[in-house]
C-alpha cells in the first residue's frame, strides 16, 4: 500500500487543508500518517479522525529576539531526530506539508530518507517554516497566483486550497436548530480565526445591543473567549470553536465577520458568502493576512476594515453596506477562478509519487 505522511500544525489553518485531503488520499489507496508536535491544535484534530499520529518536539522559528531562540533551536533539532527515526519506520513513499514550524524537521529528515516533499502555501507570500522548507520540496502547491512569484521557477504549481467537502453539504434548517434562530432576520456568523480574536470580541460585543436590531449573529469567539455575560442574550449565541456543526451554521448564514486567514477566506468564497474580512495587522505578524484581504477586496469578493479602524460604528457601517450589496458581492464570487484545491494536489501528489518510484 502506498504511503503518505502528512505536516502541519501550530494553528487550525495548517491542519484543516490537510484534513480536506484525507478522504480523497484513502480513496485513492493511499494510507495516510501524520507528524505533528507533541501537543498542539493538530494532535487533537488528527487523533480525532482516527488517524495515527506521531508526535515530535518543536520549537518556534523567531525573526525577532526571545531568549527561548537559545532553547528552541535544540528542541528543533530533537524533533529532527525524531522525524528521521518516524520516516524510517513509516517508509512513506510522499510527505505533504502544510507549514507551521513542526514541519521544518519533518521536511528535513525526508530529505535525509530520499522521501519526496509537496508544500503548500496557502498565503500570498512564503511563511518562515515554508521558506526554509522551499529549496527541499519537489513542488510548492499556492493558493494564490501571486505566491507563484516568490517560488523558484518551475517549482509552483496554482492548485487553490484544499477545502473539507463536508462543508458544501450544510443544511440551514440544521443550523437554524443548532442555534434556535429563524427566518425572521438574517444571520451574521463572525470567526475570528481558528484561536479567535480578542480585539474583535471586544468591539462585536460593545456593538451587540445595534446588531442584534438587524441579525441575529452566531459569535466564534475562540478558545477561552466566551463570555457568560452575554448567554442570555436573544439572537446571540457563542461558541469557543466549532467541528462537524461549521457547516451547517456556515449554511444559515446571511453575512460573515472574520479574520483574513487564507483557509477561512477560501471557504467563504467557495460558499459564496458576503463577508467583511478584518486582517490580523501587521504589528502581531507579518502582515499575510493584509495581503490576503486585500486581494479578496481587489476580486470585489470582500469588504475589508483594518484593525486600526475598527470601531462601532465602523463595525456597523460596513455591515450595513455588505448586507445592502450582498447580491453583488455573490456574484462577483461566483466568477472567480480559485477553487478548491482538493482535485489538483491530489493529482499533483500522484505525479510526483509515480515519477519517484
Ligand atoms: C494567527 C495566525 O498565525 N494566523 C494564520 C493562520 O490562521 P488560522 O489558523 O486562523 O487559519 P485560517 O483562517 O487559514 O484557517 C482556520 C481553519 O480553521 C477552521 N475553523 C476555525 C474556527 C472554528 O471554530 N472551526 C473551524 O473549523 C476554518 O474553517 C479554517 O479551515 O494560518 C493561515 C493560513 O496559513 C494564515 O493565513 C493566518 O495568518
Amino acid at each position: 500500500m502506498k504511503k503518505i505522511v502528512l505536516t502541519g500544525g501550530g494553528t487550525a489553518g495548517h491542519v484543516t487543508p490537510n484534513i480536506a485531503l484525507i478522504p480523497r488520499l484513502q480513496k485513492e489507496g493511499w494510507a495516510v500518517f501524520y507528524i505533528g508536535s507533541y501537543n498542539g491544535i493538530e494532535k487533537k484534530l488528527i487523533e480525532e479522525i482516527n488517524i495515527p499520529y506521531y508526535g515530535i518536539s518543536s520549537g518556534k522559528l523567531r525573526r525577532y529576539f526571545d531568549i527561548k531562540n537559545f532553547t528552541d533551536p535544540f528542541k528543533v533539532t530533537k524533533g529532527y531526530f525524531e522525524a528521521v527515526k518516524i520516516i524510517k519506520h513509516i517508509n512513506p513513499s510522499m510527505v505533504f506539508s502544510k507549514g507551521g514550524f513542526v514541519t521544518v524537521p519533518v521536511i528535513l529528515a525526508a530529505k535525509r530518507k530520499k522521501v519526496p516533499t509537496i508544500i503548500h502555501e496557502s498565503d500570498i507570500t512564503p511563511g518562515l517554516a515554508n521558506k526554509i522548507g522551499i529549496p527541499f520540496a519537489s513542488k510548492i502547491c499556492a493558493t494564490f497566483p501571486q505566491t507563484l512569484s516568490h517560488v523558484p521557477q518551475g517549482k509552483g504549481v496554482l492548485t487553490g486550497s484544499p477545502i473539507r467537502e463536508e462543508l458544501f453539504s450544510g443544511i440551514k434548517s440544521k443550523g437554524f436548530k443548532i442555534t434556535g434562530f429563524n427566518n425572521n432576520l438574517p444571520v451574521l456568523l463572525i470567526i475570528g480565526g481558528s484561536l479567535g480574536s480578542i480585539k474583535i470580541n471586544e468591539v462585536v460585543r460593545k456593538t451587540i445591543p445595534t446588531i442584534l436590531k438587524s441579525f441575529q449573529v452566531i459569535h466564534i469567539c475562540g478558545k477561552g473567549h466566551i463570555d457568560p455575560s452575554y448567554t442570555h442574550l436573544d439572537g446571540y449565541i457563542q461558541y469557543e470553536y466549532v467541528k462537524e456543526e461549521l457547516s451547517d451554521l456556515l449554511a444559515c448564514a446571511d453575512i460573515v465577520v472574520s479574520r483574513a486567514g487564507s483557509n477561512t477566506i477560501s471557504e467563504l468564497l467557495a460558499l459564496k458568502k458576503p463577508n467583511i474580512l478584518i486582517p490580523l495587522p501587521s504589528t502581531v505578524s507579518r502582515g499575510d493576512q493584509i495581503l490576503n484581504a486585500n486581494s479578496f477586496k481587489d476580486q470585489g469578493f470582500s469588504f475589508v476594515l483594518e484593525e486600526e479602524q475598527l470601531n462601532k460604528t465602523s463595525l456597523l457601517q460596513g455591515l450595513n453596506e455588505v448586507y445592502y450589496k450582498r447580491v453583488s458581492y455573490i456574484d462577483n464570487m461566483k466568477n472567480t477562478k480559485l477553487n478548491n484545491g482538493v482535485d489538483n494536489i491530489i493529482k499533483l501528489i500522484n505525479e510526483i509519487s509515480s515519477a519517484n518510484k
